[in-house]
């Protein structure tokens, strides 16, 4: 199965998104809203979106109460969004409540462990030690398998093991890099290339396209490596 690139519209206000979706054109037509543009824009940046004929996926990485997830992912389906994230430490009983709010339209992307944590930094956000990093996302992924969600999160270190386990989970994944690119704040990265070839069903492109000098360059060159593989 060949995975679809996602990109990450993570800037400041709906003018800078519509700057890049403009710039992208016909190149690009699923794009993530994270937090920092849905925190400053609201619906409106999905509406101008869906509007263009583009899908979305709403990464809000929804952590609270079930009743609390539930209702949200119920809005984000109203949206209009294809896909949406919580976390799957939120425990069993949201990631459930999330997955009857989002519906048969909306589909639940459960994160694992974050692609900027590695496994000692893990073991200090938990307060324990450190854990075995795909032992960690295995089991977060057996969470989502259960509740029904339609995919996962993880980095392209674990996603080949989580597709052998979970075969009918979509996993996602982020901290996608070329080849001798810059990391930024990512501890765990894949080139395109790789994570396509362990089973991702999703890339996210970040940094790696949009602060490229030429965003649409990158992004073709990209999908034709997507395609040969
Ligand atoms: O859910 C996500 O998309 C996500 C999960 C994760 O574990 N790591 C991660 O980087 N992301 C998102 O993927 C994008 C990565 O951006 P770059 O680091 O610029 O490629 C950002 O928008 C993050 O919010």
């Amino acid at each position: 199965m060949r995975s679809q690139p996602i990109i990450a519209l993570d800037v400041p206000m709906l003018a800078d998104a519509k700057a890049l979706v403009q710039r992208l054109g016909p190149d690009a037509d699923f794009y993530k809203v994270g937090l920092e543009l849905f925190t400053a824009e609201g619906p409106r940046v999905v509406e101008w979106l869906r509007g263009e004929g583009k899908r979305v996926f709403l990464d809000l990485k929804l952590y609270d109460i079930p009743n609390t997830v539930r209702g949200a992912a119920r809005s984000a389906a109203t949206m209009g969004a294809s896909l949406l994230t919580v976390h799957g430490y939120g425990g069993a009983a949201m990631v459930d409540a999330a997955v009857e709010g989002a519906g048969a339209e909306t589909g639940i992307l459960v994160v694992t462990v974050l692609t900027s944590f590695d496994a000692p930094s893990l073991g200090i956000a938990l307060g324990r030690e450190a854990p075995e990093m795909g032992g960690e996302v295995l089991r977060l992924a057996q969470l989502a398998d259960r509740a029904g969600a339609h995919g996962i999160v993880c980095s392209g270190h674990e996603v080949r093991a989580v597709r052998g386990s979970y075969p009918r989970l979509k996993p996602l994944v982020p901290g996608i890099r070329l080849s001798g690119g810059a990391t930024h704040d990512q501890a765990r990265v894949a080139t395109p290339e790789s994570a396509a070839a362990d089973g991702a069903a999703y890339l996210v492109l970040g940094r790696a396209v949009t602060a490229a000098p030429s965003p649409v360059d990158v992004l073709r060159e990209i999908r034709m490596t997507l395609a040969a593989g």
